[in-house]
């Protein structure tokens, strides 16, 4: 069995051989456009300031993005996604509600949604779980996981926007396959790291590749 040093993001492997296949999938840059959301309710608050465009967005934080432009912008960017209706508001990233309700139903294959609130959490996390229910049904309500710290949940796989996931394990148990985002785009990953570009890239091959694993 491959045993990957601590720190790894291909996964230990340990514990989960026999059972079905099981695989978290984030919610921010992966199933909801956060990104897009950003820009777009920074641009109606503060028309007349300066913004990041897409294309130019580098690093997981918008916040830290916007306050290297000037102090203040990191402040003003929050302040839109942490406005009551921010989260709910989200349009899905293309082809992810088509790929979670395929992946529902696959066999050996066990989904859940991993996602980390706001420190400020007062509306995000009401208005996670009813996007969840709007978009995808009840169904996967009750397969969301809400955590700080993804590296303590146990799982085969995780699809995730993030470039770098720590946390309290050292060695998490999944592989963590890099969805591709605005502000991770330009990174080149060492191998033995993978990424999905979009919903349209080969996400069965890899869930298969895991299972023969
Ligand atoms: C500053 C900042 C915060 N976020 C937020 C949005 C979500 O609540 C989490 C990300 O959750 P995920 O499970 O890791 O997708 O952090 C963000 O996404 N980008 C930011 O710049
Ligand atoms: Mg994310």
């Amino acid at each position: 069995m491959e045993l990957p040093g601590a720190g790894s993001s291909t996964g230990s492997g340990a514990g989960r051989a026999g059972s079905p296949l099981r695989v978290l999938v984030d919610m921010d840059g992966v199933l909801a456009d956060f990104e897009a959301a950003v820009l777009r309710g920074f641009c109606s608050r503060f028309p007349g300031e300066p913004r990041v465009e897409l294309a130019a967005r580098s690093g997981f934080s918008v916040r830290e993005q916007y306050g290297c432009l000037r102090e203040d912008l990191g402040d003003k960017v929050a302040s839109v996604y942490e406005s009551p209706g921010f989260f709910l508001g989200l349009d899905p990233i293309p082809g992810a509600l088509e790929a979670m309700q395929e992946m529902i139903h696959m066999q050996d294959t066990e989904v859940f949604i991993c996602t980390s609130p706001l420190r400020k959490y007062e509306h995000c996390i009401v208005e996670k779980y009813k996007w969840v229910e709007k978009h995808l049904g009840p169904e996967f309500v009750e397969r969301i996981i809400l955590t700080r710290d993804k590296t303590v949940v146990s799982a085969d796989l995780l699809f995730d926007d993030k470039d770098t996931i720590r946390g309290a394990e050292q060695n998490p148990s999944w592989e963590h396959i890099l969805f591709t985002c605005c502000h991770n785009r330009h990174l080149q990953l060492q191998a033995p790291r993978r990424r999905l570009l979009s919903w349209a890239d080969d996400w069965r091959g890899i869930l298969e590749s895991k299972r023969r694993q």
